[in-house]
């Protein structure tokens, strides 16, 4: 069986992209060589992270971010004021990250990390990256990462400018607030999978398809429980102005419904718009 494995010749590639995933590394260890511009910009996003940082580079290298990030964070980063001196440095990372002035340290540093398996970023050589950084739109829990796969990293600087421009910048509230009444739905129908799960995700994923970004933000604790016992105890998803009472009229959709079908209407409306057009159609021939 390991011999099927490890056949000499690698398989075809078939996607060519990258696995786009959210590392969690909060309390695991990341390594970072080196403390100038790059550097800080890792800096930055591993500490978002919540990682614990060690940092190896000479105090004269050392950008004014980066040492601003130490001084500021003296639980979360521990500084060196030395060179990378060899492998038993990686031992215990999670993570190894360089951004150095010295290619032939940084191509060394990398053939460390993958003897001793800990995945590797090289900024300054992409193939012998295990992962690449990416551009970076946050707001509170929503994260966006925008990737070129190494082929344009200032493409993707560009492209985070026009999502940015396309988001309201409510967005990371209203998911927030959609988190909260997640967990308390879990809290009220507990469990794992099953017919509950089915229909707990179903209900929620309802919630968010016609609740307004603006209209979630709104979902405090009051709301979220009268949500909860309007809504989810009664198989129905209301508005939010049904629910703070500005608006009377009951027009509540039953969140699973199957009585009558949603493509019903579509498929009505193309048959008599159809049947119309033929009868116009004729009555012109005659
Ligand atoms: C492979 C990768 C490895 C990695 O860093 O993980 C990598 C590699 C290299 N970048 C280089 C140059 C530049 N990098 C930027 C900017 C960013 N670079 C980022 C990521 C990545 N850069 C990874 C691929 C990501 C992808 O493809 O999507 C971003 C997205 C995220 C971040 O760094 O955190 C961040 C923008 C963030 C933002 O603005 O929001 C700019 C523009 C600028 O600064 O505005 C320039 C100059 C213009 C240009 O070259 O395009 C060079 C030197 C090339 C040379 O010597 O000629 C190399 C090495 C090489 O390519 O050999
Ligand atoms: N991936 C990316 O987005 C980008 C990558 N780059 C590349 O990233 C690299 C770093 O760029 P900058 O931060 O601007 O360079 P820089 O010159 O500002 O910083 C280099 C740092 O490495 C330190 N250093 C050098 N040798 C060391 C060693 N043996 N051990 C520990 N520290 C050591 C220096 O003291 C300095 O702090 C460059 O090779 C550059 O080409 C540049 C721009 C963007």
């Amino acid at each position: 069986m390991a011999e099927a494995c490890a056949s000499p010749t690698p398989a075809p590639s078939v996607g060519g992209g990258s696995l786009l995933i959210a590392w969690q590394l909060k309390d695991k260890h990341v390594l970072i060589v080196g403390g100038g511009e790059v550097a800080s910009q890792r800096v930055e996003s591993v500490l978002t992270a919540d990682a614990l940082i060690t940092i190896l580079s000479p105090a004269k290298g050392l950008h004014a971010r980066t040492k601003q990030f130490i001084d500021t964070y003296p639980t979360r980063i521990t500084y060196y004021d030395r060179r990378f001196s060899g492998a038993a440095e990686i031992h215990k990372m999670d993570m190894v990250l360089t951004a150095l002035d010295d290619v032939n340290r940084s191509r060394e540093i990398c053939e460390m990390c993958r003897k001793a398996k800990v995945p590797v970023n090289a900024a300054d050589i992409p193939d012998l990256c295990d992962f690449y950084f990416g551009a970076q739109i946050r707001d509170g829990p929503l994260q966006i990462m925008i990737s070129t796969n190494g082929n344009g990293p200032r493409m993707a600087a560009l492209m985070k400018k026009r999502l940015q421009d396309a988001l309201s910048g409510k967005e990371g509230e209203a998911i927030e607030r959609v988190g909260v009444l997640r967990a308390q739905l879990k809290d009220r129908a507990s469990g794992v999978g099953g017919a509950l799960g089915r229909k707990r995700m179903k209900w929620m994923s309802e919630v968010c398809n016609t609740w307004e970004v603006d209209e979630l933000t709104q979902l405090d604790d009051t709301i979220i429980t009268k949500l909860l016992d309007e809504g989810w105890e009664k198989n129905a998803v209301p508005t939010l102005d049904q629910l703070t009472g500005r608006q009377t009229r009951n027009i509540t959709r039953p969140f699973q419904s199957h009585a009558f079908p949603q493509w019903l209407p579509v498929i009505a409306s193309f048959a008599l718009g159809a049947a119309c057009t033929t009868l116009a159609l004729l009555s012109r021939k005659r």
